[in-house]
């Protein structure tokens, strides 16, 4: 018998930090669990903020999450009956993590992603811009600029209070205490 399989797809939830990335995907995780669907929550080891085994946002809402180191470890968890995977920052997983999804899109599974687009610098950070390409679904959220009160689609790293330098390295973990939310306007990449 030729079994015909629903159709899956890769949705990408980005823009920068505070911009409510997180929030959205539990959203739409919840609202699956809703809809009876066997859903799987992964986010990177290295982002230890907050819990170690939940997505949590910066407002406080959260779901459960399997930590893992790379994308690929997916594989060993997502089992035939799971019909909605969703992975949080994104960002920090290899190039690996678009044949991952690739390939469980066309398993037939709905695929949340979420993550920055963009490093406190401004460029491409990782590879979530060929996610963005290969999504059939892409939403490109806003904070608020906490200078001047205008959409923020940029990250501004501050160390000691002051921007940090484009010389800094890529990954530094954290949240309040080292970033801010701001416009094209207000944000400063001394170099
Ligand atoms: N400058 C800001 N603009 C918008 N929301 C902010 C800002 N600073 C803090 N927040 C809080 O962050 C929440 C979004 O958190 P979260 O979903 O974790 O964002 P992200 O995953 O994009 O970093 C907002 O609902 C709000 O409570
Ligand atoms: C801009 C920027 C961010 N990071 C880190 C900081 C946080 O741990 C995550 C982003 O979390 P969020 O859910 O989007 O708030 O990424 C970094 O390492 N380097 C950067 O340039
Ligand atoms: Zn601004």
């Amino acid at each position: 018998m030729h079994i015909i399989k629903d159709m899956g797809w890769i949705e990408v939830v980005t823009g920068s930090m505070f911009s409510g990335k997180s929030e959205e995907l539990i959203r739409r995780v919840k609202r699956a669990r809703y809809g009876k669907k066997k859903t799987i929550v992964f986010k990177p080891e290295i982002d230890d903020r907050y819990c170690p085994n939940s997505v949590v946002s910066h407002s406080g809402d959260q779901v459960n999450a399997i930590n893992i180191n790379s994308a690929t470890e997916i594989f060993n968890y997502v089992t035939e009956d799971i019909e909605v995977v969703a992975i949080d920052e994104v960002q920090f997983f290899g190039k690996d993590v678009i044949d991952v999804c690739q390939k469980l899109a066309n398993q037939g599974k709905r695929v949340i992603t979420a993550g920055l687009d963009t490093d406190f610098k401004g460029v491409p950070f990782g590879h979530t811009h060929i996610l963005m390409s290969v999504a059939e679904y892409v939403d490109k959220l806003q904070a608020i600029c906490v200078v001047c009160g205008n959409p923020a689609s940029k990250t501004q790293r501050l160390i000691e209070g002051r921007p940090a330098s484009a010389l800094d390295p890529i990954i530094l973990v954290g949240a309040k205490e080292s970033y801010e939310a701001r416009c094209r306007r207000c944000h400063v990449v001394p170099m």
